[in-house]
């Protein structure tokens, strides 16, 4: 619920306006509302009447759905009557439950609209038009049935930017048509909830402030809400730009990247309503929290949602089933145990370079030779004999020219191959062994091989030489099944070997210079080197070498495995991508329009380290299709906390970042002289918390290890009545209460308050966690206390 103090707090400071003429616009805008609720109730009476005859249709047609078939098996023609009338039946039963269904999201949204059907007014008069319309604003559109009143505008109508963007005076507003010019005579906000007028007032900005101080108020939830009421200009920008193919946004830790987002999907289903579906679109999400998390807001404004990802599943699907993959997550925890050890300190090493740029160049250079030398195959052998040898598969594709690409090459291979294969078991019909596995022929091989005959005119005269072309058939039949799997290989392209092709850069020295673009070898090559060897080698594939080893093996294959029909992927988080990922995601998706949101500050993850920033983003598309927009304010917390989390960065990195004015008690550093007394401390500041009503709190650790040991302490010591949730990586659901989680699930989430669970000098003491505690002190909407067990960490100690 809004609360109401701050309105009239804020709105009280307006005294100067004349309280008669204040009274005289409330009573109007409450006649209208009325008249607009009985609107509501008049359609939504009409729709639930309609639903209630749908919803009978279809039980109806379910329960008689055998009776009205015609159910006939005697003979080939009946049976097609009787699939011709269930099929009939079948489409009824669909079309009028897709009915239903149009019917109950009708009750839905009418149901929501008399809940509050709009938050703004605007005044325009469109240059020569004799005077001003008055527009209403809301989450869904509302007309009278005969379509020539508009009693409630779309906030994604064209009209509507017009109360994000602009200010009382001259304005105008694109529309597919072109622009529109005119004059925006007034600006109105209202509070409605219920049905009922809560406030209502004109505002000079474009989005008042009070509004928003009201919202950011509020008390979190286990969800996401929608923004509709009060999108920023700056957000709006994003939501609404069509022009360019891919957006770029860089954005301050709570500055609504998210949010923005989540409203761009909603726009571009309403504006695109006709061509694009939501299975069209694509949101990566940085862990199955997130995707929990984020996931009602579209239905909240009356659309389905988008996909939803995680890049992990993309990397599962494609070598999940022949190697073990490590994913991030396990990748972080292991850097993070490892830590300080010669091993961890190598390994940390290779994860930064495999994330960087140079490597990135390195294996693209690499891919460019292998166009002219250098690719490796599998030989293809069967039961001893080489059917083709890798030194006559590279011969045959190296004399395909380079300009067709590796796919053509690869599946003019893969034809040779299957020629090669079939003129080898034309030579093998004499030989033992098939004659043997055609003596293995079961009922079903022979039935086959009786029908060739039969059509070849058999067994009518000669019943000897019939016997004998029995024979042959079914040899062949015998020699062309122990082939098959085979043939089942080189149709999935399995004579290539990108296994063989990734590890021949750390087998060879002068190839990886070669392809380096500063002729260099990265610092602990030869650890790398032996390192992939040793996992290669147990069918073990790091985090690291997982997008690198996809993106050759896609590239080899000359990229077959794409999602052409999906137009526009959206991915959150994404300065934790390395600039593989980027590069595979534009190749994965090539249609797609992209949506890339990220913060360079919250860059938490050591494969990203080395990456750029969002270079790897950026050079995805031609300049000309690209924008990178910026968002500064930070909407999530308040003042003190951002200022208190901006003080952990660089300042060169903090300057960009500006609190939205909403004041709060100052976050609160604990030390605390061992772990003990700090779960004493903090499992006494959960119970203060809970009585303050904050109704998600977050107490967030460094690891998942750090996590588990926090939630079985807290346990110990909260009373049963106080459930903590412990969030690990597979739980997708944000409980209500407290939550103890690890800080990368914490990712793009928030809590009324947080607690950092040890943001001592050892957990947070080196430069790379920097980024990692700013990111966890960020997540707070109203309070944030940490604590530490001994020293403090360094990039909290200097304040
Ligand atoms: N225009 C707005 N009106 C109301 N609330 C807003 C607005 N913009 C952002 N918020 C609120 O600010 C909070 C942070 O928004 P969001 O999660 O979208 O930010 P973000 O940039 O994705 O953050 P992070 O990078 O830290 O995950 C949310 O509670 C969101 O509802």
């Amino acid at each position: 619920m809004i609360q109401q103090g701050v309105l009239k707090a804020r709105y009280g400071k307006r005294s100067g306006i004349n309280v008669a003429s204040e009274q005289s616009m409330r009573d109007e805008e409450q006649k209208r509302l009325t008249e607009v609720l009985e609107q509501v109730e008049k359609r939504l009476d009409k729709e639930l009447s309609v639903l209630g005859d749908r919803r009978g249709d279809v039980v109806g047609i379910r329960q008689e759905f055998w009776d009205d078939v015609r159910m006939n098996f005697s003979d080939a023609t009946e049976m097609g009557e009787t699939w011709t009338s269930i099929m009939q039946q079948k489409e009824l039963l669909i079309e009028r439950e897709r009915s239903h269904r149009v019917a109950f999201e009708a009750v839905e949204r009418l149901a929501r609209m008399h809940d509050n059907p709009y938050f703004a007014r605007i005044d325009f008069k469109e240059d020569g038009a004799e005077s001003a319309e008055q527009i209403y604003i809301g989450r869904s559109s509302l007309s009278s049935e005969d379509g020539e009143t508009y009693w409630v505008y779309d906030w994604r109508a064209p009209v509507s930017s017009l109360f994000y963007d602009q200010e009382p005076g001259p304005a105008a507003f694109d529309t597919p048509g072109g622009e529109i010019i005119g004059d925006l005579a007034l600006k109105r906000q209202f509070v409605i909830r219920g049905g009922k007028l809560k406030h209502v007032f004109d505002t000079n900005e474009t989005v008042g402030d009070d509004i928003l101080q009201a919202v950011l108020s509020e008390r979190s939830d286990t969800s996401m809400k929608s923004i509709v009421a009060t999108i920023q200009k700056e957000q709006n920008q994003i939501i609404r730009d069509e022009r360019h193919r891919l957006i770029v946004v860089q954005g301050a830790a709570g500055s609504g990247k998210t949010s923005a987002a989540l409203q761009r999907v909603a726009y571009l289903l309403y504006r695109y309503r006709d061509s694009l579906t939501p299975e069209q679109i694509v949101l990566f999400s940085p862990n199955p929290v997130f995707k929990g998390y984020v996931s009602r807001v579209l239905p909240d404004l009356g659309e389905a949602n988008m996909q939803q990802k995680t890049f992990r599943e993309l990397i599962e699907a494609r070598i999940g089933r022949r190697f073990e993959v490590e994913d991030l997550f396990a990748q972080t925890e292991r850097l993070a145990a490892e830590e300080g050890t010669a091993e961890g300190e190598a390994r940390e090493k290779a994860v930064r370079y495999k994330g960087s740029e140079h490597y990135f160049r390195t294996v693209e250079k690499y891919l460019e030779r292998l166009s002219e030398e250098g690719m490796r195959f599998k030989p293809w052998r069967f039961r001893g004999d080489v059917i083709a040898s890798a030194e006559e598969m590279s011969r045959y594709y190296y004399g395909i020219r380079a300009s067709e690409g590796f796919g053509t090459r690869a599946a003019k291979l893969r034809k040779w191959l299957l020629e090669r294969l079939a003129s080898w078991v034309e030579s093998q019909l004499d030989e033992p062994w098939v004659e043997e596995a055609a003596e293995l022929a079961d009922d079903e091989d022979i039935q086959r091989a009786y029908v060739k005959v039969r059509r070849k005119g058999g067994f009518r005269d000669s019943a000897f030489d019939d016997e004998e072309q029995m024979a042959e058939i079914l040899m062949r039949q015998a020699a062309e099944s122990a082939v098959e799997p085979l043939r089942r290989a080189a149709k999935a392209l399995r004579f290539l070997d990108p296994v063989g092709v990734y590890l021949e850069l750390f087998r060879s020295r002068s190839l990886f210079k070669a392809c380096a673009p500063d002729g260099n070898l990265p610092d602990g090559w030869e650890w790398m080197a032996a390192r992939a060897e040793e996992t290669f080698g147990r069918k073990a594939v790091d985090h690291e070498d997982a997008t690198p080893l996809q993106y050759i093996m896609d590239a080899i294959e000359g990229f077959r495995k794409v999602e052409g029909e999906i137009k526009h992927l959206f991915v959150d988080e994404a300065q934790d991508y390395s600039p593989f990922q980027a590069a595979y995601l534009r190749r994965r998706f090539p249609r797609a329009r992209m949506t890339v949101l990220g913060d360079f500050n919250q860059a938490i993850y050591v494969q990203s380290q080395e990456s750029g920033g969002f270079g790897g983003w950026t050079r995805l598309m031609a300049a000309e299709d690209t924008k990178v927009w910026k968002l500064g304010t930070s909407y999530r917390s308040t003042r003190p906390i951002v200022d208190f989390s901006k003080r952990i960065l660089p300042d060169e990195d903090a300057s960009g970042i500006r609190p939205f004015e909403r004041d709060g008690e100052a976050p609160v550093v604990t030390i605390c002289p061992d772990s003990f007394e700090l779960a004493n401390k903090i499992a006494e500041d959960i119970g203060r918390l809970l009585k303050d009503g904050h109704g998600t709190i977050g107490v967030i650790a460094k690891t998942a290890r750090e996590g588990g040991n926090a939630a079985a302490l807290l346990k110990e010591r909260l009373p049963d009545e106080v459930p903590v949730t412990h969030v690990s990586g597979g739980s997708a659901n944000l409980p209500r209460g407290v939550s103890v989680l690890p800080s990368y699930l914490a990712k793009g989430i928030e809590f009324d308050a947080v607690v950092v669970w040890d943001a001592s000098a050892v957990r947070y003491g080196r430069e790379k966690d920097r980024k990692l505690l700013y990111t966890v002190c960020t997540r707070a909407l109203h309070v944030l206390h940490v604590y530490s067990a001994g020293t403090l960490s360094p990039w909290l100690a200097e304040r």
